[in-house]
């Protein structure tokens, strides 16, 4: 089977909100997607959709070319981490992972793989009633990677993690990525994503606003700014204003300049003698890139609703 997940023209009402409105994109194999925006862009609901969880008005979502529902052992085409709450308490976590393997028609011993690989150790034989959220993110983990899925969708999976969870999180999804497999991941942290995911579909009221490389979102959102560190902080933006760049100081010693390039500001600064320590380009973090991209796009705001 084809490791993607297409997604075309989704759209879905509950009662007057329109959760879905056009909702289009590609997951392509061998790379971390990151499908991120703000709170009720509709993220939960597409993943939903495309896991046969929850139906669209309008519109289709394929995995590896079908439907879900067209799915025979579904656990084998695609895994999927939603709702690290949904277990049975009172089993434990390797008896939670025996009876969804016995299910889907797959081992014991791919249970004791599953364990392993998650992390999960001594631990899987306790009751999964008592474990902490970043527990319960492996068991999930492992319970996704049972069916050994080419497409992968995961909702959140940092949540809950200690910072030696994240670390884990972040090895675990590159090298599922590195594998050929087609990787979903939501997360509301960018700083999250900003070393795991290549791709980002960036997602606002329902559609897609952008879909874009990593890289590529980084800078366009630097744009041609540079930065510069000097003492003469007001001496270093008359200079350079003069010559026709918009200056903003950005710390005590720290100013950002646009309309010039680096050279040239260097030229300058060296010409009116004015003392600099440290110049370069400006380089945008996707949490800048992201929260520019959304401006318009939070439903609600700090301050109140729009
Ligand atoms: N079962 C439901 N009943 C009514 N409205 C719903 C339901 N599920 C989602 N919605 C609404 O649909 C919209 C999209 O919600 P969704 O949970 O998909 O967004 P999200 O991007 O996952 O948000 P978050 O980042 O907060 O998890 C929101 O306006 C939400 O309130």
């Amino acid at each position: 089977m084809e490791a993607t997940i297409e997604v075309s023209d989704l759209r879905k009402r509950f009662g007057s909100t329109a959760a879905l409105d056009g909702m289009t994109f590609t997951v392509t194999p061998g790379r971390i997607t990151g499908f991120v925006g703000p709170n009720g862009a509709g993220k939960s609901t597409t993943m939903r959709v495309i896991l046969g969880l929850d139906s669209a008005d309008e519109g289709t979502a394929l995995i590896g070319g079908l439907r879900y529902q067209a799915l025979r052992n579904p656990l084998s085409h695609v895994g999927s981490l939603l709702d690290a709450g949904a277990l049975q308490p009172s089993r434990s976590a390797r008896g939670h992972l025996l009876w969804l393997a016995h299910s889907q028609g797959l081992s014991a011993r791919r249970v004791d793989e599953v364990v392993e690989y998650a992390g999960l150790g001594t631990a899987a034989r306790r009751k999964a009633g008592g474990f902490s959220l970043g527990m319960r993110q492996r068991l999930g983990i492992a319970a996704a990677l049972l069916g050994d899925p080419p497409v992968l969708i995961m909702d959140e999976p940092f949540n809950g993690m200690d910072p030696e969870g994240i670390v884990w999180m972040r090895g675990l999804l590159r090298s599922l990525a590195a594998e050929g497999r087609a990787v979903l991941v939501s997360s509301h942290l960018m700083s999250e994503l900003q070393d795991t995911a290549q791709h980002l579909v960036v997602v606002g009221r329902g559609r897609v606003i952008a879909d874009t490389s990593v890289a590529d979102l980084i800078a366009a959102a630097s744009g041609d700014r540079v930065t510069l560190r000097t003492t003469a902080r007001a001496q270093a933006m008359t200079v350079l204003a003069r010559a026709g760049a918009v200056v903003a100081a950005t710390g005590s010693e720290t100013l950002t300049v646009s309309g010039i390039d680096s050279q040239r500001v260097a030229s300058l600064l060296g010409r009116a003698d004015v003392p600099f320590s440290e110049i370069g380009a400006h380089r945008a973090t996707l949490e800048e890139a992201y929260m520019e991209l959304t401006r318009d796009a939070v439903e609600f705001q700090s301050g109140g609703t729009r």
